[in-house]
């Protein structure tokens, strides 16, 4: 664990590193010299490691605890109570009870048969607004992103997952308006692209290990995020979250209670035309003696309006610096991975 700085180089910063420690309560509480200084640390961090450690973001204890709580429940069950919720094949974004799959075979690059053979070793639950009545889709979207949520008969259980996407909602809007304001742009320049967003909030299961994992295999194998960030509750069980260096070796994200960790997702990559990065990461099997350790995570995948065209940002391009990427549509992209990475 790094020391808190006695001098930090920024009185957000808390912690420096690749994955650095940000007090976001300066820009929580929305003066505006605290929003800028907090945007600028961040928008340093997006350009190394796209990967920060938050506190101060002001998401009650109560709501990730309960949150916490109810995931626990739920994976707890009995086998087939969970497979009765399996997502339906048909649904693009795999709400309720999770089907195998490999997240490294979403990779552009990835050997996708391979990786399929070696599938993840997690469980996933998933909870997306899209499948609320009155949700707002483009008419070209396919319906089945309409597909309802699937919930289990637990006492609290849907309550704890709406009031805690509800939180994460909130915290999102105003991190994308601080990356706003990273990126030279109107504090609101992302608002109207995400006002209907279809975001995921995925939880993870990672059993224990009695047996060892075949060779390669992983609780996630390497990949990038998809999405514009991803907001990640931890729990500190080993077997955890690495995240890649800038020489490719492996390096801990570090667990700070009550903290989230933030990543920036492939399209912020194409927004902010690679001078973001959407970095690698997977997450490793405990060692053996702790293979009895199961573990938890609770990703919010914040994805952009499904007809959210996603291209270079003005602030990003300039001659020297033609747009990289083609312009891609937010709705596309995420089903074209969830395609890959579950073989849907
Ligand atoms: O469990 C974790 O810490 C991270 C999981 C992850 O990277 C993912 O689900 O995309
Ligand atoms: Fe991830």
């Amino acid at each position: 664990m790094p020391l808190l700085l006695e001098t930090p180089a920024s009185p957000v910063t808390l912690v420096e590193g690749y994955v650095p420690v940000i007090d976001l309560s300066s820009a929580r509480g929305g003066d505006a010299l605290g929003r800028r200084n907090v945007a600028e640390a961040i928008g340093t961090v997006c350009e190394t490691s796209g990967f920060l450690v938050i506190v101060g973001h002001g998401v009650p204890e109560a709501v990730i605890a309960e949150m916490y709580r109810a995931t626990k429940e739920f994976f707890a069950l009995p086998q087939p109570e969970k497979d009765a919720l399996l997502s339906d094949p048909a649904d693009p974004l795999m709400r309720g009870f999770g089907r195998s799959g490999s997240l490294a075979a979403s990779n552009a690059d990835a050997a996708v048969e391979h990786e399929r053979r070696r599938p993840d070793l997690s469980q996933t639950f998933t909870y997306n607004r899209l499948g609320d009545p009155g949700a707002v889709l483009p008419p070209s979207a396919d319906e089945r992103l309409r597909l309802p949520n699937k919930w289990p008969a637990l006492p609290g259980f849907e309550e704890a997952y709406r009031g805690y996407y509800a939180a994460m909602e909130e915290l999102s809007v105003d991190i994308m308006r601080l990356f706003a304001l990273a990126l030279g742009l109107p504090e609101d320049w992302f608002d109207d692209k995400v006002d209907q967003h279809m975001t995921n909030l995925t939880t993870n299961y990672y059993p224990a290990q009695p047996e060892p994992p075949r060779p390669g295999q992983l609780r996630k194998g390497l990949h990038s995020d998809w999405g514009s960030l991803t907001v990640l509750y931890q729990d500190d069980a080993p077997g955890g979250l690495q995240v890649q260096g800038a020489d490719g070796e492996w390096l801990d994200v570090p667990v700070i209670p009550g903290s989230f960790v933030i990543n920036i997702g492939d399209l912020m990559a194409i927004w902010t035309n690679d001078k973001w990065v959407s970095t690698v990461h997977r997450v490793v099997n405990p060692p053996r003696e702790a293979a009895h350790r199961e573990r938890y995570s609770m990703p919010f995948f914040h994805q952009p309006n499904f007809d959210a065209v996603i291209e270079c940002i003005p602030t990003c391009a300039d001659p020297d610096r033609p747009a990289r990427h083609e312009p891609v549509l937010s709705g596309e992209y995420i089903t074209e991975k969830f395609r890959r990475a579950y073989d849907l």
